[in-house]
């Protein structure tokens, strides 16, 4: 396939397009029933069970989509990116979120340069000031040891860090290993969310690590600025050598800002935002909370997939197969929405997570070559654990719009619970919603049941279920650093899978440079005036109506306060 020929002229395409309407003549219902299909539809991997049985697809499906791939030319795209290649063309960029979590010995070049031993000397560097901190060899200004840690940082540089840390949060070892110290993240620029995580907190034993690829993120910056000023207002402009520390690609706007150079903790341009948990970004608060041990675990649970991801053929590969069966979903069956159901609480910002992953990478509208494509790509992702999720927004997905699922469970408990007198343990009361929501997805439940059943007549149409509604399981065998590591790996080439196929470049985000600049504008119109009375310009009337309505409603922001911070 030349280079700019789109995917959807591909034969494989068209051929995907017309076995729509055999698929249309088919009920899960009964392609469950066979069972040698489903037994093909589904698959071990290092632990991990992935059933996909449920999805609208045949064993056909699956053939044609593997010659999609093909055409799409993604075992290449898979191996350029492996290899270092820019394929990131619009910033030109390798993209090598993989040399994050590879062993010590392995060999990554970008531009000809082996990567890895680079990476490691920040894992050590990392390693070594995680254990000072953690053993109170590294003091604050007072000389008391630094037992909290504010991570400040959003998007890429949050939502990773932050669906480990909360998935760490409740496991046996984790748990021993964060004994006495807290880790909070604070990514809004909103003020609520200052107060919010240094309430409770002492200057004199906090650690802030300001997390940003570029150090020019706008609510990161004064949020840093913020808490620069927290800690130099209590404890003395000194103070802030001792008590912030940073993660960064620009080391020279780290030093500019203050922190000395040598506690910063440097990154790559070759990792992207939403690729980078497993950089410094997220290795680093991690390690203060939970030690460098545990989040080592993590990073060969990650590596460990990325090698299948590479080397098995895509019959048997995790995130091929997932990555397929959603571009099936969504540019053949129609199914914008995706939601991922981890039958976990510890798992609660993993949908979040996923969001920025899938969405700001496969959320495009052009090719890789810049053509306007005439298909939509990504899905909108959204989440909840369950069960919270089925007493709140399943109805949408059993009688509503077809929504895929991922259900995605746990086989041991981080924190089992029994109760002698229960008929089962609170998580097989758990993990019996996560076995039979999928069945009641793809079965749903017939006006001939509910009459058999004598449900009133008005009612039987309220009562029926369509099913024939895809989903898919994983079965994760606990969650403990290493599974989680897994878990993000699948995900993150899955969304790659998808945006190799539909032929976009999933890993840059222009979209969100417009509301930025809007944002600034504004902000130079609130300045002029609050501070020299200027009225609202060159903005439209509905623009400007709000901006006047609030700047007038809020008159009473003196035009130039002194510092005020917090006070809860
Ligand atoms: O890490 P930073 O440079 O502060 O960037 C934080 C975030 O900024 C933007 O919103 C980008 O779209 C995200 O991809 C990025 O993760």
């Amino acid at each position: 396939m030349a280079s700019s020929t789109l995917i959807c002229d591909t034969e494989p395409w068209k051929e995907l397009r017309a076995h729509v309407e055999d698929i249309n003549k088919t009920h899960l219902r009964d392609l469950m029933n066979d069972t040698s299909r489903c037994q093909s539809m589904m698959m071990e991997f290092d632990g991990i069970l992935l059933d996909y049985s449920r999805q609208r697809a045949t064993t056909g499906t699956l053939n044609k989509l593997f010659s999609l791939a093909e055409a799409a030319r993604v075992k290449e795209k898979i191996n350029r990116m492996f290899n270092g290649e820019r394929i990131n063309s619009t910033e030109n960029r390798s993209v090598l979120h993989v040399a994050l979590r590879a062993p010590r010995d392995a060999v990554i070049n970008s531009d000809g340069k082996n990567v890895v031993p680079e990476v490691w000397q920040v894992l050590d560097k990392i390693r070594d000031f995680s254990e000072r901190v953690r053993s109170g060899a590294w003091v604050g200004a007072t000389g008391k040891a630094l037992k909290d840690v504010v991570a400040i940082g959003i998007g890429g540089s949050f939502l990773g860090p932050l669906f480990v840390h909360t998935a760490l949060q409740t496991e046996a070892e984790a748990i021993e290993c964060a004994r006495g110290r807290q880790l909070r993240f604070l990514a809004n620029v909103d003020p609520i969310d200052i107060a919010r995580n240094i309430t409770g907190l002492n200057p004199e034993t906090t650690l802030v690590v300001v997390v940003s690829k570029t150090f020019t993120t706008a609510e990161t910056m004064l949020n840093a600025r913020t808490l620069r000023e927290w800690i130099s207002s209590a404890l003395g402009p000194q103070a802030v050598a001792k008590h912030m520390v940073a993660v960064s690609t620009n080391l020279k706007l780290v030093e500019q800002f203050g922190i000395d150079p040598n506690n910063a903790f440097a990154f790559w341009d070759w990792v992207g935002g939403r690729y980078s948990v497993c950089s410094a970004v997220g290795v680093l608060p991690l390690s203060l909370q939970y030690g460098f041990p545990i989040v080592e675990k993590f990073l060969k649970g990650a590596s460990s997939v990325d090698q299948h991801f590479y080397s098995a053929p895509f019959e048997k590969n995790v995130p091929v197969l997932l990555g397929l069966l959603s571009v099936w979903n969504v540019s053949f069956l129609g199914y914008s929405a995706r939601a991922i159901l981890p039958y976990s609480q510890a798992l609660e910002k993993f949908a979040p997570h996923i969001q920025q992953v899938s969405m700001e990478s496969n959320g495009k509208g052009v090719s890789i070559d810049g053509v306007p494509l005439p298909y939509e790509t990504g899905e909108i992702d959204f989440g909840e654990p369950g069960t919270n999720g089925q007493h709140s927004f399943y109805q949408l997905i059993h009688q509503g719009r077809v929504i895929p699922c991922d259900f995605i469970g746990v086989v041991k408990s981080q924190q089992p619970v029994y109760l002698k007198d229960e008929v089962v343990s609170n998580h097989d009361e758990l993990m019996s919603n996560f076995f039979a929501q999928p069945d009641a997805l793809a079965y749903g439940k017939t006006p001939e049941q509910l009459q058999k059943e004598n449900v009133a007549e008005h009612l039987v149409s309220h009562k029926t279920f369509s099913g024939n509604r895809p989903s898919l399981s994983i079965l994760l065998p606990s969650l403990n650093a290493y599974n989680i590591g897994q878990l993000l790996a699948i995900y993150e080439h899955r969304v790659a899978v998808q945006g190799f196929v539909w032929g976009i470049n999933s890993f840059d985000q222009w979209g969100v440079e417009l509301g930025k600049s809007l944002a600034s504008q504004v902000r130079k119109q609130l300045h002029a005036s609050r501070k020299k009375g200027e009225s609202v310009e060159g903005f439209n009337f509905s623009t400007k109506t709000l901006i006047t309505t609030y700047l007038e409603a809020s008159a009473d922001v003196p035009s130039d306060p002194s510092t005020l911070l917090p006070k809860i």
